[in-house]
């Protein structure tokens, strides 16, 4: 049965730091790799037939700790790691010059009011960056090509990804409007199930472990 789950990596260090991240490929924090793996074990029971990721290694290391200690997912395993698909389209939102700047400082000098509009308006790109829309576009587009066939064949899917570019899918598939998502917050590893029907994903519920 199909069945698709998306997961934000755990805490990462520019997180804890909180500091714009972006692009930027930071690794998680042991909080991280602790919610990394409290996340797996919700998953525990699942058997996915494919692991999807972007091309962070935050996001990586998070799908194979979720896959690891789920239990149910030996078969994924291929030489000393993990068959999991990666790709860019999946990356975080491109934070552009607000890369490492920590976020409360930024308000500080440029206005809570202005970072708000940076971090959680649709189509406002910060300084150099990508906005939300720029993340429908890509992450939708490697959805439709990648991932929705194999929701279509009724294989159950993991995809690891990040805080904006799972906003962006909640809204490439359906789920939110663009004038939903700007209050839509995404918890570090917690898995987001989506019930599939007809292989289209529709509502969706965190599972807490
Ligand atoms: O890239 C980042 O800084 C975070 O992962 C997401 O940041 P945001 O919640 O400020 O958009």
């Amino acid at each position: 049965m199909s069945l698709l789950v998306l997961l934000r990596h755990g805490q990462s260090q520019w997180n804890a730091e909180n500091r714009f991240t972006g692009f930027v490929d930071v690794g998680l924090t042991e909080l991280g790799r602790e919610e990394a793996r409290k996340g797996g074990r919700a998953l525990a029971g699942t058997r996915f037939d494919r692991a999807f990721s972007s091309t962070l290694k935050r996001a990586i290391e998070t799908t194979e700790i979720a896959l690891a200690e789920s239990g149910t997912n030996e078969h994924l395993r291929r030489d000393g790691g993990w068959d999991i698909i990666c790709h860019d389209d999946l990356r975080e939102r491109d934070y552009g010059d607000l890369a490492g700047l920590n976020k409360a400082e930024t308000a500080e000098k440029y206005g809570k009011e202005q970072v708000h509009i940076w971090r959680r308006s649709y189509d406002i790109a910060p300084p150099g960056g990508e906005s939300l829309k720029d993340v429908v576009e890509r992450s939708g587009r490697y959805y439709e090509a990648e991932i929705a066939p194999c929701l279509a064949r009724g294989e159950a899917v993991l995809v690891g990804a990040h805080g904006n570019t799972v906003r962006a899918l909640l809204v490439a598939l359906g789920c939110h409007s663009p004038e939903e998502i700007p209050t839509v917050e995404i918890p570090t590893g917690v898995p987001m199930v989506f019930e599939v029907i007809e292989g289209k994903p529709g509502r969706y519920r965190f599972l807490e472990g």
